[in-house]
């Protein structure tokens, strides 16, 4: 079949790409392409990267033919038709989406499907074994799951865990077969051993990790016991993320997309970029990301944020997680935070929020299966003439179960009338059955479960059925669909996905649905929900009684409202949003690398350095030949510590190259003489102090190159702003140099000095120097003024026609500074 003019095509010219729309296809939206702008958004860059998605996934559906000749497909329609993209950025965006062929002059547009490694601790399926060679594979229960299983965009495969320990060779081979056979997806196994499981999974990630994400905190009491086992639990973690990490290597294809899931594998990131620093990688977390205080707890801390911001986008379901996680990055590894992620050395981990949906039209179209209606037949029957209340939750502290229980006890306490018209069903699916807390859990949900069937039940009927067991599809869609109020009362959830499902199942019945305002669900379907606080018992009671009594209309509403939510808030579109994002981010990463200077390559650098006889090396001091600021600001107590020091480890090291006679070092600071006096007198370099403002070779005086006439009257009145602002923010400080004063808050709470530096600006501009000729200079984390003659910039100057007349003729110049993060927000 060749295009018709009902379609698209797109046409290389020479240096240019050219996207010729028709008029009948989507995406009118760059109709008017003259309107672009030459620099897009990154909106724009979106929408543009989810258009030709689309645009080749129409292609590849029908099955387009190439044309021989791509000029076959000019028509009179194309000639009026749209001219898109003319940019080298859209060849790259293009050949993200893997459209190009090999020479990158044409497309083809068969294989525009772009290859998508999902890489999640656990697999869509479990294997049980049935002989040496044989496995029979069920069905995954879980959020992660229902999600991904949901995508169906991309040509995916799908990287991990069978759930099974398969130490021998045949049994491995044999289980690969069949997951690779398995599903519209393929599944790779990554095969982890019962000791590896034991401390990776049960140990690090649902003992440690998940209790810390959900605010549930670090092990105490009886799991005290981890708290020694931590690090080689840790060192699990780090293993079993590298074997993942082996597998996707063995599997990746250049331009495929890695998308890992969850806190299982906040290592792999860093394990993948290693090897391979071009792969696309995004990283998603399907739970919440605590406050900054809480994974502060975390003994591992900083490797794991570290390992995380080496993907290149990081998702979240909501954007209180995103900021979580931003300001842990700032607060525990002092790096930069900017509305679009966190920048460490120029490179930026994009952070946004993907809220995930479902596969709503899976569940809608289920809901006509004779099978469907044949159980929800049953169900009616055998509850008639009683109001249905429904709880489908894993068997995890996180879900509120034994909350969910109480409340509902208190209900019947203060109802009595409903006792014989109301049953609770909760299906309670059993999870991690091999980690203690969790066993524990069960029976606790037990007792109260016998407790209360004994004290409201009678010969005939009780009011709570409990079910420690999974459902099939069917009977899950069909207890969604007859159910009168659902009550999900998670005391924390990444989002909670049973409460969509129930939505979209309940399009005939209008049910109503009772939601944790702890569950991510809360920020999506609270509008139509009724939020609880599932700790107040009293709250969530009084809840079910507004439930079960709530009048049509207002069902109708609450519902209609949630319906339209997460029929048009996909899975599917979730993850075509987070590739397209991803996709965007990498183009504009290569943009930006473009506009940074690269690194000066070592090896070049010392190959020119060794083969040169005079040297002049210039070297900054804060940051640069100084300890690292302890971003948790834990030196505070040390005030030794604010004075800055040479650090321990470079003195050798200056010394060999203060001794060496072919090299000359010069130490530039805003520091004042005294404070490199007392770090560099006894070594043979010349200093410049206070940004030049003073220069002395050690063996010699200060002598000044400070301008005569320089005005100090200013210093007294900005004194005093910045001892009001000193004592008003703890572990800030100030020095009065002799021709500046500096503010810093470098040990200070990073947000607070922030704000606290905005307002100490505004006294400064308003007050003290509103008229005088100063430079105020706000650092990353200070606020310097000074007279306008005193600089870098101005010594740059001074040390230019210093070194023009004295030293340049002989010297070959070195200068080195400490690596800016963020070039724009720096001065000096
Ligand atoms: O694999 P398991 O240890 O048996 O646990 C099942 C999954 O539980 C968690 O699900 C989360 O993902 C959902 C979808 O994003 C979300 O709605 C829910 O709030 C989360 O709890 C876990 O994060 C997954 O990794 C597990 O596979
Ligand atoms: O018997 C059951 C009970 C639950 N689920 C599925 O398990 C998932 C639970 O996801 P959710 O996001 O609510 O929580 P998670 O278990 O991932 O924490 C939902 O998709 C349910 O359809 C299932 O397949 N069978």
């Amino acid at each position: 079949m060749s295009i018709s003019s009902q379609e698209i095509c797109i046409l290389p010219n020479k240096n240019n790409l050219a996207l010729l729309q028709t008029n009948g296809m989507p995406g009118n939206l760059y109709n008017n392409c003259s309107n672009l702008p030459a620099t897009p958004t990154r909106l724009e860059r979106l929408l543009r990267e989810r258009e030709l998605r689309k645009y080749s996934k129409c292609l590849n559906d029908c099955e387009a033919e190439l044309p021989s000749s791509t000029q076959d497909c000019f028509s009179p329609d194309l000639e009026t038709s749209t001219c898109w993209f003319n940019d080298e950025e859209l060849l790259e965006t293009v050949s993200a989406s893997r459209s190009l062929n090999d020479d990158g002059e044409r497309l083809d547009f068969r294989t525009s499907k772009q290859r998508l490694l999902v890489v999640a601790n656990r697999l869509p399926v479990s294997a049980v074994r049935h002989g040496e060679d044989s496995w029979q594979l069920e069905m995954s229960v879980g959020g992660l799951v229902t999600a991904l299983l949901g995508v169906k965009e991309f040509d995916t495969r799908w990287i991990g865990w069978a759930g099974v320990n398969v130490p021998d060779e045949i049994g491995q081979k044999a289980l690969a077969k069949a997951l690779d056979e398995k599903l519209m997806q393929r599944c790779i196994p990554v095969f982890l051993d019962e000791e590896v499981v034991h401390q990776y999974y049960n140990g690090y990630c649902n003992n440690i990790l998940w209790p810390l994400f959900h605010y549930i905190g670090l092990p105490q009491e009886d799991r005290l016991a981890t708290t020694r086992s931590f690090q080689s639990q840790f060192d699990a973690y780090k293993k079993a993320n590298q074997l993942f990490a082996d597998v996707v290597n063995e599997h990746y294809e250049e331009g495929d997309v890695v998308w890992c899931h969850d806190y299982h594998l906040m290592f792999l990131p860093k394990c993948l970029k290693e090897r391979n620093s071009k792969m696309k990688v995004g990283w998603f977390l399907h739970t919440p990301f605590p406050s900054s205080e809480i994974h502060r707890m975390l003994p591992s801390r900083l490797e794991l944020l570290r390992s995380v911001l080496a993907a290149d986008l990081v998702g979240f379901h909501t954007y209180d997680y995103a900021r979580h996680f931003v300001s842990a990055c700032t607060r525990i590894l002092g790096l930069e935070g900017t509305p679009e992620g966190v920048e460490d050395q120029g490179k930026l981990t994009r952070i946004a929020a993907f809220p995930v949906g479902i596969d709503s039209e899976r569940f809608i179209k289920a809901l006509e299966l004779p099978e469907v209606q044949d159980h929800m037949k049953v169900l009616k029957q055998r509850f008639a003439g009683r109001k249905v209340m429904l709880g489908v939750d894993r068997l995890d502290m996180i879900k509120g179960i034994p909350q969910k229980i109480l409340a509902f006890e208190k209900f019947l306490e203060e109802n009595p009338n409903w006792c014989n018209k109301v049953v609770l069903l909760q299906i309670a699916v059993p999870t991690r059955t091999d980690v203690p807390e969790y066993q524990k859990l069960t029976s606790q949900v037990h007792e109260i479960v016998g407790r209360i069937n004994g004290r409201f039940g009678s010969l005939t009927a009780v009011p709570i059925h409990h079910l420690d067991r999974s459902l099939d599809f069917h009977e899950l869609c069909a207890l969604y669909a007859v159910t009168d109020v659902a009550l999900v009362t998670s005391l924390r959830d990444g989002m909670n996905l049973v409460s969509y499902e129930y939505v979209a199942c309940q399009e005939s019945k209008k049910g109503v649905l009772i939601l944790s305002e702890f569950a991510g669900a809360a920020q999506s379907l609270g509008a139509g929900a009724i939020l609880v606080n599932p700790w107040n018992v009293t709250e969530v009671a009084s809840s079910i009684g507004y439930a079960l009594n709530m009048p049509a209309d207002e069902r109708e509403k609450r519902h209609h409202h949630n319906f339209k939510h997460v029929i048009s808030h996909t899975a599917q579109e979730w993850a075509a949003t987070f590739v397209s994002e991803l996709n965007v981010t990498i183009v504009e990463a290569q943009l930006r690398t473009r506009q940074i200077p690269p690194p000066l390559p070592i090896e070049v650098a010392v190959d020119r350095y060794s083969c040169l006889n005079n040297r002049l090396l210039i070297l900054g001091f804060n940051a640069t030949l100084t300890e690292p600021v302890d971003t948790l600001g834990r030196k505070d107590s040390q005030i030794n510590e604010w004075e800055p020091k040479l650090r321990p480890d470079l003195r050798e090291p200056l010394r060999k190259l203060c001794d060496d006679p072919k090299t000359t070092v010069l130490v530039l600071s805003g520091s004042a003489r005294n404070v490199l006096d007392d770090n560099f007198s006894d070594y043979n370099l010349w200093l410049a102090a206070e940004n030049g403002m003073f220069l002395r070779v050690t063996t010699g005086d200060w002598m000044t190159t400070m301008p005569e006439n320089l005005s100090m009257e200013w210093v007294d009145s900005v004194k005093n702003v910045f001892e009001y602002f000193t004592d008003r923010t703890p572990r800030s400080q100030f020095e009065v140099r002799e021709t500046s004063l500096i503010w810093n808050y470098k040990y200070s709470d990073v947000e607070f000095g922030r704000l606290q530096a905005r307002d100490l600006l505004q006294h400064l501009w308003t007050g003290p120097i509103s008229n005088a000729s100063l430079d105020v200079v706000q650092g990353r984390r200070s606020v310097e003024v000074r007279s306008v003659a005193v600089t870098k910039v101005c010594f740059s100057g001074i040390i230019h026609s210093w070194i023009t007349s004295y030293l340049i003729s002989c010297f070959n110049v070195y200068i080195g500074c400490r690596n800016r993060s963020n070039p724009r927000r720096n001065s000096s």
